[in-house]
C-alpha cells in the first residue's frame, strides 16, 4: 500500500523532503495517560507486549494523540533472548530481570535450537493489525537489540551501570563471548525480516549499551555483529542508533546502514563530518522537555539549524522520560513540523 505521508522513508533512504520527519523514542509508553488505561487493563507489561490487538493499541496511540511522522512497534528488545530460550520478568518500577544468566558454554548449549522468529509471531500478528489500522496513514518502524545490549542482560540478568559480569566475559572467555553475540546475531537477522515481511517499513538497531565500551572493545564485540545485520538486511532501510558511542560514530557510518542515530553528547556539526553521506536522527538532550514550552521551542529549533531539512530525522537523543508532560512532547514535535 502507498504511505500518504513518507517523509521518514524518505529521509531514511536520502531523499529530498518538504519537512523534516519527527517521532521518538519510547513514543509508545507511559508519558500517554491513554497507554496508562490499557497497560492497567492488561494487567502487566509482558501481558501488554504479548495481545498483539492490545500491542497495536499502543503502538498507533501516539500517531493519533501526538501526531508523529512514524509508529514504532510496541515491544521491547528483551523478546529475542527470550525467543532464544532465556525467559525475562518485568519487576514493576525497577525494569526487567532473567532469572537464568549465560555463565557458561554448557548455558549457551542449553538455548533452544529452534528458529527464534517461531517464538515471536505474537509480535509478527501486533505488526499485521497495525499495518491494517493504520491504513497507509505513516510508516511503521521495527526494532530490535544490537547484539552486544542482548548480550549484557543475557549475561549480567538485569540492568547495571557498569555491566561488569558481561565485560568479564569479553575479556576472560573472548571466544564464549562471541559465540553468544553470534547466536544472538542470527537471532535478531532473521527477527528483523520477519518484521518486515509483516510490514514493518524501517527497522532500527537500539545499541543501548555501548557507551560502556572501550572503543576498541566495541570494534571487536559490538561493531561487526552491527555490520552482519546492515549487510543481511536489504529489504527495508536501517537505522542504527549506539547510545555513548561517540567514539564509533564514523565507523557505523561506514556500516550498511542508512540512519545513524545520534544522542545529545554527539556534536551535530562534528557528527555531519565524521557521517557524510548517511541520513542523521536525533538529538535532543530528553530533559529538555522538562524545560518552559518557550525554552522546548528555541532548543528544539537551534537542533533543527544545525542538522538542517535534508537527509536528517529529528528525534531525542534517547527515549522519552515517562513523567515529561505530553504537553511539551507536542510543542517538540509542533516545532518541527513548523520549522
Ligand atoms: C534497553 C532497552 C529495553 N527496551 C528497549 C531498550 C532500548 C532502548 C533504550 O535504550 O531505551 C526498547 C523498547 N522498549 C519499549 C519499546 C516500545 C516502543 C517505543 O515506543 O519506543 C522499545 C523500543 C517498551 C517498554 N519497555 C519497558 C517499558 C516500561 C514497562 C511498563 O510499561 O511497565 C516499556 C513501555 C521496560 C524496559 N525495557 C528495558 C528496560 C531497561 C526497561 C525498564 C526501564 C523502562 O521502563 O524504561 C530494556
Amino acid at each position: 500500500m502507498k504511505l500518504q505521508n513518507d517523509l521518514l522513508l524518505r529521509a531514511a533512504k536520502g531523499q529530498q523532503v518538504e519537512r523534516i520527519p519527527v517521532w521518538m523514542m519510547r513514543q509508545a509508553g507511559r508519558i500517554l495517560p491513554e497507554y496508562r488505561k490499557v497497560r492497567e487493563q492488561a494487567g502487566s507489561f509482558i501481558k501488554l507486549a504479548t495481545t498483539p490487538e492490545m500491542a497495536a493499541e499502543v503502538t498507533i496511540q501516539p500517531v493519533d494523540i501526538l501526531g508523529v511522522d512514524a509508529a514504532i512497534i510496541f515491544s521491547d528488545i528483551l523478546v529475542v533472548p527470550e525467543a532464544m530460550g532465556l525467559p525475562y520478568e518485568m519487576i514493576e518500577s525497577k525494569g526487567p530481570i532473567f532469572p537464568e544468566t549465560i555463565k557458561s558454554k554448557a548455558d549457551l548449549d542449553k538455548l533452544s535450537k529452534g528458529n527464534p522468529v517461531d517464538h515471536l509471531v505474537y509480535v509478527l500478528d501486533a505488526l499485521d493489525i497495525v499495518k491494517k489500522e493504520l491504513n497507509g496513514r505513516v510508516p511503521l518502524i521495527g526494532f530490535a537489540g544490537a547484539p552486544f545490549t542482548i548480550f549484557c542482560y543475557m549475561v549480567e540478568g538485569h540492568g547495571s551501570k557498569t555491566f561488569s559480569r558481561a565485560k568479564k566475559m569479553m575479556y576472560s572467555e573472548p571466544e564464549l563471548a562471541h559465540a553468544l553475540l553470534q547466536r544472538i546475531t542470527d537471532a535478531t537477522m532473521a527477527y528483523l525480516k520477519a518484521q518486515i515481511v509483516h510490514g514493518a517499513d524501517i527497522v532500527q538497531i537500539f545499541d543501548s549499551w555501548a557507551g560502556i565500551l572501550s572503543p576498541e572493545q566495541y570494534r571487536e564485540f559490538s561493531l561487526p555483529y552491527i555490520a552482519q545485520i546492515c549487510d543481511a538486511i536489504d529489504e527495508a532501510p536501517i537505522t542504527v542508533f549506539a547510545k555513548g558511542a561517540f567514539f564509533a560514530r564514523e565507523e557505523i557510518g561506514k556500516t550498511a546502514c542508512n540512519v545513524v542515530g545520534l544522542d545529545w553528547n554527539m556534536d551535530i556539526a562534528e557528527s555531519r563530518k565524521l557521517i557524510p553521506n548517511k541520513t542523521l536522527q536525533g538529538n535532543l538532550d530528553p530533559c529538555v522537555l522538562y524545560a518552559p514550552t518557550s525554552e522546548v521551542e528555541r532548543h528544539t529549533k537551534a537542533m533543527l539549524t544545525a542538522f538542517g531539512k535534508q537527509n536528517y530525522i529529528a528525534n531525542l537523543g534517547h527515549g522519552v522520560y515517562p513523567d515529561t508532560d505530553p504537553d511539551k512532547v507536542k510543542c517538540f514535535i509542533e516545532t518541527v513540523k513548523a520549522f
